[in-house]
């Protein structure tokens, strides 16, 4: 039996995959074997030994200490493009509202309440003020074209934008999804000179953090929309509320609220709502769900951030799991340990990432606790389990 211990509220359409027969989920266990979490920091817990992957239901890890994790032998998974629809509809919904006051006319509109027929001609005598521009026809600057920024810039086009992308690390497949007339750039100071909106789809890193920053504003067209619903941190609080002050900007929208921020009467900030649609939590709480029984069941690792992803046919009653340093002759040495031991391999794959690698042993030897210990002790192995 395993536990599944939930840091946040998660769709049942996941948890209910984890049946009752094999699985026990709840939100106080002591020990537990996998943790399913959504922005539940995590940094300052301490992870039980039994505690062998974390899924979280969403994009961005970065409420998961990750280097802890990967000294530890945890697998950490994410759930890629499961709730990208999400965030790209409410980022549509903020181009327009960073370009016509919806929010502030909607907010007066209801303060004319009780006045009855005359409603009609107070409203028309009001609404100048709360005009705003079109989105057709501007630029939007995209900064990251993974799962989210992809979707962006293809609806931005199909609503009559011109759009320049940026990432450096552009995927092929990710290439192959960009609409044709979205225009690719390597200059990110180009986009930034260029767009009449700029909005960010980059994780949080100290590569990004800041990304838009005092300079990136200072570049930027007089009169700029920004748009950050990806995290907090990659747009420099001063920077913006700076640029807001001076009419430099004049709107930022975003996915996060900050006593600052919430004070500027041209920012917008939604309390972190990007992904909370019925169909996206429902999307990432199942492939967070089917990550975890596919890796505590069978040892496969699909969509890790921190492990090499591998699949291995099954092919014995006996599998053998191991988390391992990337280093010369280490699998020479698990497999000469076990043949010491008259152990023979029906079936292996192993992958390396970076400065860890992952390996899994089929057999149909009975695994003796004298080798589980031998396994344990050659050099570079950080963790192993056998699943039957
Ligand atoms: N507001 C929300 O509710 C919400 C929901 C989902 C994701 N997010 C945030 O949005 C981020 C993006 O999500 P995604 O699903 O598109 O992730 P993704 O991994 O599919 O895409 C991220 C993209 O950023 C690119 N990138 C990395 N470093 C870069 C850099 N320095 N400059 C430009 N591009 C860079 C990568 O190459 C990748 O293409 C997540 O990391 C998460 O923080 C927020
Ligand atoms: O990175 C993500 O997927 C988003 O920030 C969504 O976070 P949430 O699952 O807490 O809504």
């Amino acid at each position: 039996m395993y536990q599944v211990k939930l840091f946040n509220k998660i769709s049942k359409a996941g948890t209910g995959l984890l049946t009752p027969e094999k699985y026990t989920c709840a939100d106080d266990f002591e020990d537990y074997d996998a943790i399913l979490v959504r922005s539940a920091k995590l940094h300052d817990l301490d992870f039980p030994k039994s505690l062998k992957c974390i899924a979280r239901a969403g994009a961005g890890v970065n409420n998961i200490p990750l280097d802890k994790c990967t000294e530890n032998g945890i697998v950490v998974f994410n759930t890629p493009g499961a709730n990208a629809n999400a965030v790209k509809e409410l980022v549509i919904c903020a181009l327009l509202l960073s370009s016509r006051d919806i929010v502030g006319g909607a907010n007066w509109a209801k303060t004319l309440a009780g006045n009855g027929d005359a409603i009609g001609t107070m409203a028309e005598k009001g609404k100048s003020n709360f005009a705003g521009c079109e989105i057709a026809g501007k630029t939007l600057g995209v900064i990251g074209l993974g799962a989210i920024g992809i979707k962006v810039a293809n609806a931005a086009l199909a609503l009559g934008m011109e759009v320049i992308g940026y990432d450096p690390y552009l995927s092929v497949d990710a290439a192959l999804k960009l609409q044709r007339g979205v225009r690719y750039t390597t200059e990110i100071n180009d986009l930034f000179t260029e767009s009449d909106y700029v909005t960010v789809h980059v994780p949080l890193m100290d590569a990004t953090r800041g990304i838009v920053g005092a300079d990136a504003v200072a570049m930027m067209k007089d009169g700029v929309r920004i748009l950050n619903f990806a995290r907090d941190g990659l747009c420099d609080q001063k920077a913006i509320i700076d640029g807001l002050e001076s009419g430099k900007i004049a709107a930022y929208c975003c996915d996060f609220a900050s006593e600052e921020m919430l004070a500027q009467p041209h920012a917008l900030c939604l309390p972190h709502l990007g992904a909370s649609t019925a169909e996206s939590e429902d999307n990432c709480a199942v492939m967070a769900a089917q990550e975890i029984m596919d890796y505590l069941e069978n040892g496969t690792i699909r969509n890790s951030v921190n492990f090499p992803n591998l699949k291995v046919p099954r092919e014995a009653k006996t599998r053998i799991c191991i988390m391992h340093r990337n280093m010369p002759n280490l699998i020479a040495e698990l497999s000469s340990t076990l043949a010491q031991h008259g152990i023979n391999i029906e079936n292996m794959g192993s992958r390396p990432r970076g400065e860890i690698a992952y390996t899994i042993m089929d057999t149909n030897s009975e695994l003796t606790e004298e080798i589980k210990a031998a396994l344990k002790a050659v050099n570079g192995v950080i963790k192993f389990r056998i699943i039957l």
